[in-house]
């Protein structure tokens, strides 16, 4: 198949992790004879050094224009406060403009890195778990405001906001085992009760057949890291799902092996591992790169509809793992860890094995 892919590298070690990505995405053109056409573009601090804009209308135009996104994270301290334009504000932008409203996160520990994880391996048996966090509502939009002696973010859902990332996770746990936690603070906030209610009425009326709990956000946190095992998907909104799936990527050893698809109304999505751009150890070539080659899985599968090279990628990132090509976050004390780029070459070989 054709296909063009827009390839956001970003700041820090974005470029470095989003480099492994784009080989592996060449890699897998040349093995399975489809024509990739990659094309990269500026987006949030090296885009505002460019043009003043962490999103220029020609990045954002290319985006629309492809069928899938690559990219990497943005931000670092060059461009925090005072700079009245944040890297940041380009991303989100960007999920909002493609109308990406649910963000796929899943958390599925490697056996082999079970030790690199702070939990212990019987809490990690059989984790396998998908947090659907709504993407494009809640605090990080609401209207911001601030003066000498106060400051405001307001958070506002909409029902049809509700409704469609609840039935875009429901028919997701239909695929898996039929369970769905969705995950508030109804308890306080006007928000999460209108959350609530619209979650029980879209899962009673139009799934009947999925098993469907509520939890409170701050019980949430603590149940993750006691019982990750017992959770299928979880629904929640945009910050709370930020927040959880930071805490949710320990079950894994690191924040560099979590991917993320984030998905919309048609099949375009924008694929990026859920860490940020990482500027204490950006530019140094050790960053870990399985979130990212991950996230090319999910792009093979969500936007190209390419299941059996999903699949092979995901078996040649396991290889990998198994056969212990650690990057520095997750190789064992007194054992050498391998580089972004040698872990990258790895997969590629293992790929091969898989087609
Ligand atoms: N999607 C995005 O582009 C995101 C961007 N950010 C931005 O990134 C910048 C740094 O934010 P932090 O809070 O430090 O979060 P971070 O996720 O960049 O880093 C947190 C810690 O995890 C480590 N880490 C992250 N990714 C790693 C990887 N692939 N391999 C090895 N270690 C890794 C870092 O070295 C750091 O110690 C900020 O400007 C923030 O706004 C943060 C989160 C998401
Ligand atoms: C806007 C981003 C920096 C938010 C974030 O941390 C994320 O999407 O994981
Ligand atoms: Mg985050």
């Amino acid at each position: 198949m054709k296909a063009l892919i827009a390839v956001l590298p970003g700041d820090g070690i974005g470029p470095e992790v989003v480099g492994q990505g784009t080989r592996l995405l060449r890699a897998v053109a040349e093995r399975f004879g489809h024509s990739f056409e990659l094309t990269e573009a500026p987006m949030g601090g090296v885009a505002i050094d460019l043009t003043a804009s962490p999103l220029p209308p020609e990045t954002l135009a290319l985006c629309q224009r492809s069928e899938a996104v690559l990219l990497g994270a943005v931000g670092g301290p060059k461009w925090d406060p005072p700079a009245k334009v944040r890297p940041e504000q380009g991303l989100l932008e960007l999920r909002k403009a493609l109308g990406l409203y649910a963000n796929l996160r899943p958390v599925a520990p490697f056996p082999a890195l079970y030790d690199a994880s702070s939990l212990k391996p019987e809490v990690l048996r059989g984790v396998d778990l998908l947090v659907v966090r709504e993407l494009t509502g809640g605090i990080y939009f609401g209207e911001k405001r601030r003066d000498e002696t106060q400051a405001f973010d307001a958070c506002v859902y909409t029902v049809e906001e509700v409704v469609r990332v609840v039935r875009a996770a429901a028919t997701l746990a239909r695929t898996r085992r039929k369970r769905l936690t969705s995950v508030d603070k109804a308890n306080v906030l006007e928000t999460s009760r209108l959350w609530r209610a619209v979650t029980e009425r879209v899962v009673r009326e139009e799934f009947p057949d999925v098993e469907l709990k509520h939890l409170l956000v701050d019980a949430c946190a603590m149940h993750l890291i006691k019982r990750p095992a017992d959770f299928d998907v979880i629904v929640t909104e945009n910050m709370f799902g930020d927040i959880l799936t930071d805490e949710a990527a320990m079950l894994s050893g690191s924040i560099g092996m979590l991917p993320s698809a984030s998905l919309g109304a048609n099949r375009r999505g924008l694929y990026e591992p859920i860490h940020g751009s990482a500027p204490d150890i950006a530019g140094r070539g050790v960053a870990n790169p399985y979130g990212t080659l991950l996230s090319v899985a999910m792009l093979l599968r969500h936007s190209l509809g390419l299941e059996k090279e999903a699949r092979a990628v995901e078996a040649a990132v396991a290889t990998s793992i198994e056969a212990g090509t650690l990057p520095a976050d997750l190789a064992p004390p007194g054992t050498r860890p391998a580089g972004t780029e040698e872990i990258g070459t790895a997969v590629l070989a293992h790929l091969g094995a898989h087609r």
